[in-house]
């Protein structure tokens, strides 16, 4: 009788990390390139005449197309329908048209001698036209990262279920972060390299991009072995081969009410992080009266106090559970971070407000590791997993909604709140307190759907507050 091996690449160690550790360098570079102009807010408003308006409104551009197109809805069905590979180089390749795009029109080439420049200047014309054409860059960037976010999501269930699942997600997350940390240290140092620039970070990132590239492609031959030696194993033990994706699934999703909490959840949350990571220099440099380095330095302590945390909170949901609750307490971080910049009278040169800063960034590192950590690796409890592509894609896509929209209301709020006079009589400091109010108050609510999504777990036992590693 012939022996079956049961043995796949999967359940050697190695391998397994393997593959994890390239597609979370896909990432790394690819989070770098999101967040290289956020330190720079400030030169960007001298050099470019980019207002926190006209920056609010490049911000939000990355999620354009991913919402009103409905890009991640389409990438999600490309996911389940085409597989890992096939849609993580396609989502390498949108990010480096996007990005090419973005450097191109802040780069000195795009000037007043160019049509396309005077075509973008006829109209709206108090949106530059190198913001104009940079938005529409990062609006395809942003396909590319958001549809290469749920690939690697799949990827890392496909490798790691019934094994390390949410430390393999929060890891690949911490490396994320770590892009974030690290950009926030390179892009102020290469933008001042010589005559202040911000051409220069951006062109070193897209650089970057292309060795996610390469590294995603490596993994991609990982991937086919994989993938051959799943069909051989289910040909030996005659198993059904695998129902594929329908169309009908997307029904199932969006009459989950469980699925829908989280993915409202998510959207408050993370309403809460990126949006506020894109004004986050600028509202130090204001509330606190610090150099645009020294604020950046700052802020950095936040994806590296979550660089640290997620993966062994990952570690503790794979162990011993609770994730429900995780994502509980982090709602109520994240609220207690946003409400102290808010409301803390903070005395520019005083040691006390820097020492309340910097307890504020790192509880919020605290709450951007237990919420991340708990969220990911939850979705595959609620779905089956022949349309969770299709799954991360609608969270994403509930999500991205709150990422495009919260940048412009930020942008608009501070417009608002700071009309020239009073901007002239404050010395040109700006006044962040009604805008980290809008942040705080996401907190409140993602803590109340938090509660409810356990309350729902307690009754229904989707697993949420059950460890990961069977045993
Ligand atoms: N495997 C990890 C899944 C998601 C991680 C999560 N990223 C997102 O939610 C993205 N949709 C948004 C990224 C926005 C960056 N501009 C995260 O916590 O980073």
């Amino acid at each position: 009788m012939n022996k079956i091996s049961h043995e796949t690449m999967r359940e050697s160690s190695v391998l397994r990390w393997s593959a994890l550790i390239l597609v979370a360098l896909t990432m790394f570079f690819a989070y770098m390139f999101v967040d290289v102009l956020s330190p720079l807010q400030t030169l960007l408003e001298q050099q470019k005449g980019w207002t926190p308006e006209v920056y609010g409104t490049f911000a939000s551009s990355e999620y354009f197309l991913n919402v009103f197109v409905f890009f991640l809805f389409f990438a999600g069905i490309i996911l389940d329908k085409m597989g890992i590979r096939f849609t993580g180089l396609l989502s390498c390749i949108i990010m480096l048209i996007g990005a090419g795009i973005k450097l191109y029109a802040i780069s000195d080439w795009f000037g007043a001698d160019n049509a396309l420049y005077d075509l973008l200047n006829s109209f709206a014309v108090s949106f530059p036209p190198a913001a104009k054409l940079a938005s529409v860059g990062f609006a395809i960037f942003g396909c590319g990262i958001e549809m290469a976010g749920i690939t690697v999501s799949k990827t890392i269930v496909k490798w790691f279920t019934g094994k390390e699942m949410a430390l393999a997600m929060g890891l690949e997350m911490a490396i994320a972060r770590l892009g974030v940390a690290v950009v926030f240290w390179i892009s102020p140092y290469f933008a001042n390299l010589g005559t202040p620039d911000v051409v220069r970070p951006v062109a070193v990132c897209c650089l970057l991009l292309c060795i996610g590239f390469l590294t995603f492609f490596v993994y991609t031959l990982m991937d086919k072995k994989l993938d051959s030696q799943d069909s051989t194993l289910s040909k030996e033990l005659d198993e059904e081969p695998e129902e594929g994706f329908k169309m009908s699934d997307l029904g199932k999703l969006l009459t989950n009410k469980v699925y829908i909490i989280t993915a409202l959840l998510c959207v408050l949350y993370y309403a809460a992080i990126f949006p506020f990571q894109k004004f986050a220099t600028s509202m130090l440099e204001n509330r606190l009266g610090l150099s645009t380095t020294d604020a950046s330095q700052l802020f950095s302590w936040f994806p590296i106090g979550a660089m640290i945390l997620t993966p062994l909170l990952g570690w503790f949901l794979d162990k011993k559970g609770k994730g429900a609750t995780m994502l509980i307490f982090g709602s109520i971080l994240v609220f207690v971070c946003h409400m102290t910049f808010a409301i803390y009278p903070f005395v520019e040169g005083d040691s006390n407000s820097l020492l309340v800063a910097y307890s504020a960034i790192i509880v919020l590192g605290v709450s951007f590791s237990l919420v991340p950590a708990a969220l990911w690796p939850s979705i595959p409890h609620l779905v089956d997993k022949t349309y969770l592509g299709s799954a991360y894609s609608i969270v994403f896509l509930i999500q991205n909604f709150g990422l495009w929209l919260f940048p412009i209301i930020i942008g608009v709020v501070l417009d608002k709140s700071n009309p020239a006079e009073v901007l002239i009589a404050n010395n040109g400091v700006y006044n962040y307190t009604p805008a980290m109010l809008v942040f705080a108050s996401c907190g409140i609510f993602a803590c109340i759907l938090g509660l409810w999504l356990k309350a729902e777990d307690k009754k229904h036992g989707y697993g949420l507050e059950e460890p990961n590693v069977k045993s």
